[in-house]
């Protein structure tokens, strides 16, 4: 029996709860208690993300910056050198000119560097390393040739359809591995030895344990797309494992490795696990910056109000393609069903769902079958919807680069986008801490108050319905635990509460 059992039974000893009241005011404290170690571990990261620690990049960040300024600034696709079966589908794909990373990050790339690529949300940061890998792939036409570490599956797809597309004309053979697919499916496409992996850690670490035959020892090209986040501890033991694993970066023609992130901190403890040889740092941003095309604003939630006013903005940006983040699944599932019920199109995004589950419902939003996604923080990252109008924060994130991740789902490529966040009382040391990272304010909007409390009583009648009803669900699942319902170490997704 752990520490933590006692503590538990020492607790419930000292807390006598004698009616219904006493026990919500218990839940509710114990509500904030979490959400108070949840930010005090966001500041931290925060500060240690943004102090100025002495072995930092940034020494090597201003030669090599320089040197890679200092480079015929490239314009055009033409000007690098590449195969003509990556130039014809570079022009298939209609990407005119080189964005900023790719600009500064393919040249370095094709001369061997590794790198390190800081660029805003939505700048292209995926082209940017897949085609100097698909380039030397031309030459060296080897499987399991390089591998794409991702957090999040819906994350793996995407990339790997990117892949596919520049690879198009090449014969090009990529294999997604992420968890709540079908093993054994994953076992046979990588037997067919596909040139590019795109995977999640968990499931990749599974394969290399128990797939026979399946080993990295030809890997010349490290991805690690979202760096900072899967430097992150979640990810930390199958991390790990997976460098010990492949093979060394040495002066020879080791490995390479491109780490890429739109929040991707330089500090060396973090990055010299991935063993980093003479890496140009390339930031095409201040870090943890929005773009510009982007107009932020937030809403001050009185207490009680926050449903009512989701509501009332989706009714002024009707049909409008939303994506709406909770902090919880079960916040995410709940308002999936009380929008649904108020006859709004949404369809839910979490970890609880299976893969199957949630591909549709990603499927559903690009398709625009349903215009408002409701999601967790798994689809805060990466993932590339081109028509998104605007980003509802229904719960604020408990640090600024989840902040800067959502927000980043649009206004991508150039095109505008706005993102509206809602505060209540307990955002507000929050929301100030997202403001001084990103160095601006807020703009705050008003609500139009008459119209909202017209909406309140039959907006709440809704949501007490949702929530007996989720009541109810949820001890039907519970029993089917206690049937001995197991969760595997890849079903959930990292960092979803
Ligand atoms: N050179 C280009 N010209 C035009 N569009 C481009 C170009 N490069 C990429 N794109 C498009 O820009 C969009 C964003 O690209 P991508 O998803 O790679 O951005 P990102 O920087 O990885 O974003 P995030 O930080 O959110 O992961 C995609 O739709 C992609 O097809």
């Amino acid at each position: 029996m752990g520490i933590r059992e006692n503590k538990h039974k020492e607790s419930s000893k000292k807390v006598k709860v004698s009616s219904s009241n006493d026990v919500k005011s218990l839940a509710e404290k114990i509500k904030q208690k979490a959400l108070e170690n949840m930010k005090q571990k966001a500041l931290e990261t925060d500060e240690n993300d943004n102090g100025d620690e002495k072995d930092s990049l940034k020494e090597n960040q201003e030669t090599e910056n320089e040197k890679v300024d200092n480079e015929k600034h490239i314009t055009s696709f033409q000007d690098l050198d590449l195969v003509p079966e990556l130039q014809a589908t570079i022009k298939q794909l209609n990407f005119t000119k080189p964005t900023e990373i790719q600009a500064k990050s393919i040249p370095a790339a094709l001369k061997g560097n590794d790198i390190i690529g800081i660029a805003q949300t939505g700048s292209g940061k995926t082209a940017a390393f897949a085609i100097p890998v698909l380039n030397q792939l031309w030459y060296d036409k080897l499987h399991n040739y390089c591998l794409v570490l991702v957090p999040t599956r819906e994350l793996a797809l995407q990339i790997q359809k990117t892949f596919d597309a520049l690879g198009l004309e090449m014969g090009l053979k990529t294999c997604c591995i992420v968890g709540g697919m079908n093993m054994l499916e994953q076992s046979r496409e990588l037997m067919k030895k596909p040139h590019v992996i795109i995977a999640t850690p968990g499931r990749l670490m599974d394969h290399l344990e128990n797939t026979k035959g399946f080993n990295l020892k030809n890997l010349k090209f490290l991805i690690m797309d979202e760096a900072d986040r899967l430097l992150d501890l979640e990810f930390g033991p199958a991390i790990d494992k997976i460098l010990k694993i492949l093979p060394i970066a040495d002066d020879t023609n080791g490995r390479r490795n491109f780490l890429f992130s739109a929040t991707l901190t330089e500090k060396l403890n973090k990055l010299t696990k991935v063993a980093l040889r003479n890496p140009i740092l390339i930031k095409c941003n201040e870090n943890n910056k929005t773009v510009e095309t982007l107009v932020q604003s937030l809403i001050v939630v009185p207490g009680g109000l926050k449903n009512t006013i989701l509501v009332y903005l989706l009714s002024e940006h009707l049909n409008k393609s939303v994506i709406i983040f909770t902090r919880t699944k079960s916040n995410c599932e709940r308002l999936n069903v009380l929008l649904n019920m108020l006859d709004f199109r949404s369809c839910a995004l979490h970890g609880d769902l299976s893969q199957q589950q949630r591909n549709g419902a990603l499927d559903l939003f690009k398709a625009n079958k349903r215009n408002l996604l409701i999601a967790t923080d798994v689809a805060a990252r990466g993932l590339d919807i081109p028509f998104v109008d605007m980003v509802i924060n229904y719960d604020i994130p408990i640090d600024s680069k989840s902040y800067i991740h959502r927000v980043g789902r649009t206004a991508r490529a150039g095109r505008s986008g706005k993102s509206i966040s809602l505060v209540s009382q307990y955002d507000l040391e929050l929301i100030l801490r997202i403001e001084q990272v990103l160095g601006l304010k807020l703009q705050k909007d008003e609500i139009n108050k008459p119209l909202v409390l017209q909406l309140r009583d039959n907006v709440e009648r809704c949501n007490s319905e949702v929530i007996m009803e989720m009541n109810r669900k949820s001890k039907e699942k519970k029993n089917n635990k206690k049937r001995g319902k197991r969760v595997s170490r890849d079903d959930m997704d990292k960092g979803e509460k």
